[in-house]
């Protein structure tokens, strides 16, 4: 028997928005993969985030399921460590990076090398150094003056494969700052201007340089797969125009990311395989029209495998009744978690660890961070007599939170624990004062 309330019990039952091995547990606690939040949260301390390997795993094999003759390439950037690049590789996926840093991490597990995708708008000579050294599969060009940078250091009578990142010109992404398919921003090279198609003669008069196709990167958190129809049906048309006027037949097209993940239970959250069936229905349908052969497709997702595999625990520090709304702060906030902040993002929270009879109320969770910005989640439903020492779980945050994690107030960035088959490890320790005080050194 439970003594929660009926909304947890919805959201325990809305697989997108928990793990599916969240259960309840006695005490009011919740388990994942057989361990208990709270004892996770008491041996490690607050804030940590846990994440279900089971749950990330089963999530990347079923865009592979999803989209079987495509090359699906997680991508890093929404969280990564060694552990994540063994997963990705064990489960044989891809790696979408944007740095050195991020190539170096997947190098030191022996991560495929042509298996790596690299990414950026600007990118350094140390990370095209690093790419170049390691033998990285594809690197995504999106700038006119990348081009020679590039060939200008690939080693003599060998040729780097490039994809060229275009702009089809479609708007989708759930906030303005996170649309990447449209003019008016900084990624991209853009189709209806003739940047795309300037770029692509230019790489193909670079013998150091193996032009294999086209990228585009939509945006973020899509939740329908219209957009993705759409843009293969512009790219494919802009492959033809480049095979008619250039006399060259590309051979892959690359969708990037996008999809998107539940953060609220009810958020529409496609499942792979209806962005899949969308696109290669659409792929079948333009490459008919346009006589052009089946190009090789790649997908990039990171959050839709990654955001619903991870849940925030933080503990209560204060409350405070001021202006007609009760703000509940913990030990965690913006330097962990910067996406309210930035995009207005909405997330669940559920108080785990004990029970109680009191009834629910609009709550503002907030950070314990110097701005008056730093709010984690608002108007969430929480017991009245939440109170400070209570722990507070917030689902949905595998994705983009601890990899944009900072070092605001020099608060420390959290630990990363795994669970699987009842176990838990730790796969990222808490930053210590020792460890920021190790880079402070000057006097
Ligand atoms: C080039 C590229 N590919 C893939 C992704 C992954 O996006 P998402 O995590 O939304 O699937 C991103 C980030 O938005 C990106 O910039
Ligand atoms: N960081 C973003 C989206 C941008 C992803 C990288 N291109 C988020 O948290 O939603």
């Amino acid at each position: 028997m439970t003594t929660e309330p009926d909304s947890l019990i919805r959201e325990l039952h809305a697989p997108s928005v928990w793990p599916r091995s969240a259960v309840h547990a006695p005490g009011g606690d919740v388990s994942l993969a057989g361990v208990s939040l709270a004892e996770l949260a008491a041996h490690h301390g607050t804030p940590v985030y846990v994440l279900d390997e089971t749950e990330v795993r089963s999530r990347a094999r079923a865009w592979r399921a999803a989209l079987p003759d495509a090359e699906v390439v997680y991508a890093a950037k929404a969280f990564v460590c060694r552990a994540v690049v063994d997963w990705m590789a064990e489960e044989g996926l891809g790696l979408d990076v944007c740095s050195a840093g991020e190539l170096e991490l997947a190098a030191t597990r022996g991560f495929p090398p042509e298996r790596l995708v690299l990414h950026g708008n600007a990118k350094s000579p140390r990370d095209l150094g690093t790419a170049l050294r390691l033998g990285v599969g594809r690197i995504v060009i999106d700038a006119d003056s990348e081009i020679a940078r590039i060939a200008a250091q690939v080693p003599p009578r060998t040729a780097q494969k490039v994809l060229v990142r275009v702009l089809p010109g479609i708007e989708a992404g759930a906030h303005p700052k996170v649309r990447t398919g449209a003019e008016g921003q900084k990624f991209g090279l853009s189709i209806a201007n003739g940047d795309a198609e300037d770029a692509v003669v230019r790489v193909l008069g670079q013998p150091g340089l193996d032009l294999a196709g086209l990228h585009c990167h939509l945006g973020s958190q899509i939740a329908s797969a219209e957009p993705y129809g759409e843009a293969v049906r512009r790219l494919v048309a802009f492959l033809a125009r480049i095979r008619d006027r250039h006399g060259v037949t590309l051979s892959e097209l690359d969708l990037g990311g996008g999809f998107a993940a539940a953060y609220l239970p009810g958020d529409p959250a496609p499942p792979p395989v209806a962005y899949g069936r969308r696109i290669t229905d659409e792929l079948t349908r333009s490459c008919a029209e346009f006589g052009f052969p089946l190009p090789r497709l790649t997908v990039e997702p990171g959050r839709s495998i990654m955001a619903s595999a991870g849940v925030a625990l933080y503990r209560v520090l204060s409350v405070k009744r001021t202006g007609g709304q009760v703000f509940v702060a913990v030990d965690g906030g913006m330097s962990d978690n910067p996406r309210p902040a930035l995009y207005g993002a909405r997330y669940t929270v559920r108080m785990v660890g004990r029970t109680t009879t009191a009834p629910m109320r609009a709550t503002t969770v907030v950070g314990r961070h110097c701005e008056a910005g730093d709010v984690l989640a608002q108007d969430v439903e929480l017991p009245e007599d939440v109170r400070p020492g209570d722990i507070l779980a917030v689902p949905a945050s595998g994705a983009y939170q601890v990899s944009m994690a900072s070092g605001y107030n020099m608060t420390g960035r959290p630990p990363v624990v795994a669970v699987s088959g009842g176990r838990a490890r730790l796969l990222l320790r808490r930053e210590t004062f020792e460890d920021q005080r190790g880079r402070d050194v000057g006097v």
